[in-house]
């Protein structure tokens, strides 16, 4: 499922119109009838429904909308909330067909009355704006929308909330709060962000006929459990530990050295064939006996820290996850070209590591293998020289623009993780819940995605497989046996093994 920017979902519309010869009044039938089938599962025919209808093509499926509800024995009142000049177009052909069936058409006159009128409905549907909107809403509007805010109805959004703009980049204003917004074609970014996404509540896409075939693709999608089964990797039946792949992770300390345990573990629950672990020489007797699969390297420390990542082959690794539990000393940093120059695999790059990268990352496009960053937004802010907040409003063309510049993957970790390769194609993956955002989340992620880098042809599969399995684990075990509170990072690896099994079973 692509998501899609305005001007692309306008372009999409353009081929519909001008390429394939689907009038704009056709597609608008179609959108109109589409949503009503979808909200159709959302209400019954004893409950009073409003429909609030704007000025432009989103007021226009307010129309069919409202006309199609009410042929199918639905109980709707249709509501204009903008002046009749504002109504025109496909929009306009539309009125007149609502008109025409014999069907009455309230006019919003005073905010009163309105406000007084939508006390009464069980279900409101919003048509007032739709991804045509231009900052910040402009009087009246504003108040219909404060006031459609406090009304006790459930509110459906139509294609978007009204207020929320598509894309990236929203400022703080008014907009719906919608407890269900049922999308036309495509999931516009909005949904995705953190600024905006909760304005959509629940949601649903559907197919109004689009030609998406004869566009540029958007190189943008959605992740899910379809197409992980789809590219979820096969463990051949004659395979052998060698096949699976012999990582190394890199990381840990005296002081923190459950990180690297943490990401060891995970690592080993998920597949992977040979698993080693380079940390300071102080914390091996400390983890050894949690990780009995593992082997070790010892790396020279200093006040319990790694030191220096010398006296290792690490060309005899064919993957490596760097940065769990080390620190951000000025020493590491110059150390990382041992990695560049030696390493002979893919590279994860996380946590502090990630300190360390900004300094080489003028190595990465020059590294024969795969590297993969997996910050978090303040980790990534960091990366940019930008503040957090403008990474949260701008996370996908941010991402994309570092990628393709640094030759890099990126994974930008949040409850829309954005998976970037080198090439600026993008994934986004939407599970896991508040239950993650805890200490060694982030540590478990990163085993996981060594264990299924080494197993996958592409890294890219990989990394968006790794994040849905670590997100599905933690929703099926907070629905079950944990809660959001008590979910620890440790519980994840251990819910590792039924989401496998749920994987395997199926591919
Ligand atoms: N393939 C598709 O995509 C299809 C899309 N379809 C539908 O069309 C929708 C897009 O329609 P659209 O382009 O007409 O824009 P839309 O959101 O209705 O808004 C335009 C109106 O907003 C107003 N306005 C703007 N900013 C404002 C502000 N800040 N404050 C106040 N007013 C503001 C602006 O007024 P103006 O600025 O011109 O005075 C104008 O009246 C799309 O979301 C989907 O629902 C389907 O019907 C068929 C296929
Ligand atoms: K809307």
């Amino acid at each position: 499922m692509e998501i899609v920017t305005a001007q692309e979902m306008y372009e999409r519309d353009q081929v519909a119109i001008q390429t394939v010869g689907v009038s704009g009044v056709m597609l608008m039938e179609n959108a109109g009838r589409a949503i009503c089938d979808d909200v159709a599962k959302k209400i019954t025919t004893d409950q009073r429904i409003a429909v609030l209808i704007g000025g432009g093509n989103n007021g226009g499926d307010g129309f069919v909308i409202a006309r199609t509800l009410r042929t199918r024995g639905f109980q709707v009142e249709a509501w204009q909330v903008v002046s009749d000049e504002k109504i025109t177009g496909d929009a306009h052909a539309h009125k007149e067909m609502y008109m025409n069936s014999g069907f009455y058409l309230h006019h919003m006159e005073d905010l009163t009355s309105f406000q007084k009128a939508l006390q009464q409905a069980d279900v409101i549907i919003d048509a007032i704006l739709g991804i045509g909107v231009r900052g910040p809403l402009r009087p009246p509007l504003d108040q219909v929308v404060s006031i459609l805010n406090d009304l006790p109805a459930y509110t459906i959004s139509v294609d978007i909330p009204s207020g929320v703009p598509a894309d990236e980049g929203a400022e703080d204003f008014e907009r719906v709060q919608a407890d269900y917004t049922c999308i036309i074609e495509a999931p516009k970014m909005s949904a995705f962000l953190q600024s905006t996404s909760p304005y959509y509540g629940e949601w649903n896409v559907v197919e109004i006929g689009l030609p998406n075939h004869l566009m540029d693709q958007a190189n943008r999608e959605v992740w899910n459990v379809q197409e992980a089964l789809r590219s979820f990797p096969v463990r051949a039946p004659h395979s052998h530990k060698g096949s699976h792949g012999k990582g190394v992770v890199i990381g840990g300390s005296y002081h923190m050295p459950g990180s690297i345990a943490m990401t060891a573990k995970a690592a080993l629950r998920s597949g992977i064939g040979l698993l080693a672990i380079a940390t300071s020489k102080s914390s091996i007797p400390m983890i050894a006996p949690y990780l009995q699969e593992a082997t070790f390297q010892s790396l020279q420390e200093e006040d319990g820290w790694i030191r220096n990542l010398k006296n290792v082959d690490w060309s005899a690794f064919d993957g490596v996850a760097i940065g769990m539990g080390i620190r951000r000393s000025t020493s590491l940093t110059a150390q990382m070209d041992e990695l560049f120059t030696h390493a002979n695999g893919p590279m994860i790059i996380d946590a502090d590591g990630i300190y360390h990268i900004k300094e080489k990352l003028d190595k990465c496009a020059g590294y024969p293998h795969p590297v993969i960053l997996t910050p978090h937004p303040g980790e990534f802010a960091y990366l940019t020289d930008c503040s957090i907040a403008e990474v949260m409003q701008f996370p996908f063309s941010m991402t994309r623009n570092f990628a393709k510049a640094n030759g890099v993957y990126v994974v930008l970790k949040g409850p829309s993780t954005i998976i970037t390769t080198p090439e600026g194609q993008q994934r986004v993956e939407t599970s896991g819940n508040e239950g993650l955002a805890k200490g060694g989340s982030g540590d478990v992620l990163s085993g996981i995605l060594l264990a299924l880098t080494l197993q996958s042809s592409s890294v890219f599969d990989a990394l968006a497989n790794g994040c849905l399995v670590h997100g599905k684990t933690a929703e099926r075990l907070t629905k079950t046996t944990h809660s959001t509170f008590d979910l620890l990072a440790t519980d994840l690896i251990d819910g590792l093994s039924e989401t496998f099994r749920t994987f395997s079973s199926s591919t």
